[in-house]
């Protein structure tokens, strides 16, 4: 029986594609005038702080030049990830971006919460920015099917204790927990800690097994995964 489904955003919910080629260029584009504009904002300043420590460098334009440097490279930094979040609310707010989720992610969610099912966001991307992507979609707003968000302060994706954080938050048996993602270091990070796991191989995932169920879509999870038949009924 599975209880809670976390599912991972990039190359899961929604495209690679996306991701990179809207999201992180978008940030890359609007970080140094962001920086310029709100730089002296509490939450900003700690930010920044937080981002030269990490990275052992000054206060000012170096720290700029290490997160540009860490979107290049897709680096899951805590405080980038936060900054992105701040930048990317601009872009959500005045129509320049909308969050990209699969039609079939968007009703698999739906018929799996009207199910009872307990939903949980477990992305890179702080909690602000995941909120923010399923509140602006071709679908309207998806926030309200979620229960809850985790992010990279619960710990790295790539490690089983961030997963046994994750079930001791949802207080639930991990083994009656699903993990969806496309990566497969992640589904080996869950599975230690003892959740259930499922890879997606969307467009541009490498389809070779790594030791986990596959599904090309949450219509496949629906139909494939054991524990999720009682509730696969109700899909629009
Ligand atoms: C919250 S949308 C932005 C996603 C992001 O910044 C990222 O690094 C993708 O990480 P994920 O863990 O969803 O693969
Ligand atoms: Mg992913």
């Amino acid at each position: 029986m599975i209880r809670a489904v976390i599912t991972d955003i990039e190359g899961t919910t929604s495209s690679l594609a996306f991701v990179k080629d809207t999201l992180f260029p978008y940030a890359a584009q609007a970080l140094p005038d962001f920086v310029r504009r709100h730089g002296d904002d509490p939450e900003v300043a700690a930010l920044l702080a937080e981002a030269a420590a990490e990275a052992g460098v000054e206060q000012g334009p170096a720290v700029v030049d290490t997160l540009l440097g860490w979107i290049r490279e897709d680096r899951k930094a805590t405080p980038l990830k936060a900054l992105q979040g701040l930048i990317w609310a601009e872009g959500y707010a005045d129509g320049r971006l909308r969050g990209h989720v699969y039609a079939d992610a968007a009703r698999r969610l739906r018929a799996w919460h009207a199910a009872g099912l307990r939903l949980y966001i477990y992305s890179s991307g702080s909690v602000r920015a995941q909120q923010l992507l399923f509140a602006h979609t071709a679908f309207g707003d998806l926030t309200p099917l979620f229960d809850g968000y985790f992010d990279t302060r619960i710990g790295g994706k790539r490690e089983a204790a961030s997963y046994r954080g994750i079930a001791a938050a949802l207080t639930l048996p991990p083994a009656e927990m699903l993990f969806l993602s496309d990566v497969c270091a992640e589904l080996d990070a869950a599975r230690e800690a003892g959740l259930q796991t499922r890879q997606l191989l969307r467009e541009g995932v490498d389809p070779r097994p790594c030791g986990h169920p596959q599904s090309t879509d949450f219509d496949e999870v629906a139909r494939d995964q054991a524990g999720l038949a009682t509730v696969n009924v109700s899909a629009g």
